[in-house]
């Protein structure tokens, strides 16, 4: 997997399951980082080919629960995000998805109570040995490149002094979110401090924080001298931020979701969510869209909701006719 020159959409629970990370995709992405996983989740699942909808899935044993669902198209791109405080566990969980995505990131970033209090994401900042451990464990027994998320330290040089050792474990490269732990999501990106991590390392950095437009892409590479830039909440809200010619409307983006979501026969609660956050972005959920996706339970009410019902009908009608290998209807 190359790292440097890359659009890269960022990991976002909820939100980045299949029909997300193939519309970026579709839109400019050349990297697309799945939900953060937990590990504890994934070790308890087994890879079932799914030839009903074209695609291969992660399934909690004894149960229907899909707890990760990739297909071949994004094969050569796709990147498993990992949460976890433990390098044995993240190591089982790696290993049951390594040979169907392009890499394995482990989150050091995550500053929710629930990822913290378990001694994962953010947690993991203040333990470089434990660090050291779960990237040295990885990358010793896989073949799949191995990369890792962070946040800013306290100070510069201690998050140059995390990098560096972050660096020595042999990653291929490291994603770097210029906020502190405490910050708000409002609160300017550090671009600054990115390139400070940047002028440290070898390996490629991947810049994160406050990319809204296609052009800040650059402004971000040429600021902090990273090898990628990685969008989240830009993206989100319009994905088709990676696209050189352009955004396009807002409407039309959410509508290519919707088909999408339906294709891929998506989890409706990862649709709803998305759904919910462009909503809420642009309009309000107080108004009749909002309060109908609020009420949706199925992606029939959502097809229905945005007048895709004859889509949903066809695509489900014709589901042999999908084809695995395109995901596209022939
Ligand atoms: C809805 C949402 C979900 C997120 N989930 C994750 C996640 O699963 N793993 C992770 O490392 N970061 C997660 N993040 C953080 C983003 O990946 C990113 O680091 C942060 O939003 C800053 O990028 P931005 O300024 O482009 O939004 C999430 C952010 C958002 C908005």
């Amino acid at each position: 997997m190359e790292y440097r020159n890359k659009l890269v959409l960022a990991p976002m629970v909820r939100v980045g399951t299949l029909p997300f990370r193939l519309l970026a995709a579709e839109y400019g992405a050349d990297i697309t980082y799945g939900e953060e996983i937990i590990d504890h989740k994934m070790v308890k699942c087994e890879r079932k080919v799914n030839d009903y909808i074209g695609c291969t899935d992660f399934v909690e044993k004894g149960t229907d629960n899909i707890v990760f669902r990739t297909c071949n198209p994004e094969r050569n791109h796709v990147v498993f995000q990992i949460g976890t405080s433990d390098a044995v566990r993240a190591l089982n969980a790696a290993q049951i998805v390594c040979n169907d995505v392009a890499a394995i990131d482990i989150n050091m970033g995550c500053p929710k109570s629930f990822s913290v209090s378990g001694g994962m994401g953010a947690a993991l900042l203040s333990k470089p040995e434990l660090i050291h451990d779960i990237l040295s464990i990885l990358k010793r027994n896989l073949h799949t490149p191995v990369t890792c998320k962070i946040r800013l330290l306290k100070s510069t040089q201690d998050t140059v002094e995390l990098a560096r050792r972050i660096e020595k474990t042999g990653i291929s490269a490291i994603a770097v979110h210029g906020r502190r732990v405490a910050d708000r999501p409002r609160d300017p990106a550090k671009w600054s401090e990115i390139a400070d991590v940047v002028s440290a390392l070898s390996i490629p950095v991947i810049a994160n924080g406050d990319v809204f437009e296609y052009d800040d892409f650059e402004r971000v590479k040429v600021t902090t001298g990273a090898s990628s830039v990685m969008v989240a909440r830009g993206a989100l809200w319009n994905a088709s931020i990676f696209s050189p010619a352009g955004k396009l409307h807002w409407e039309d983006v959410k509508r290519e979701y919707v088909r999408k979501s339906i294709l891929w026969d998506n989890d409706i609660k990862s649709t709803k969510h998305t759904l919910r956050e462009i909503i809420m972005h642009y309009s309000s959920l107080e108004l009749s869209e909002g309060k109908s996706v609020i009420k949706s339970e199925t992606l029939a009410d959502i097809a229905r909701l945005y007048g895709e019902d004859s889509y949903y009908q066809f695509v489900n009608a014709n589901r042999p006719l999908v084809n695995g290998s395109t995901g596209q209807l022939l």
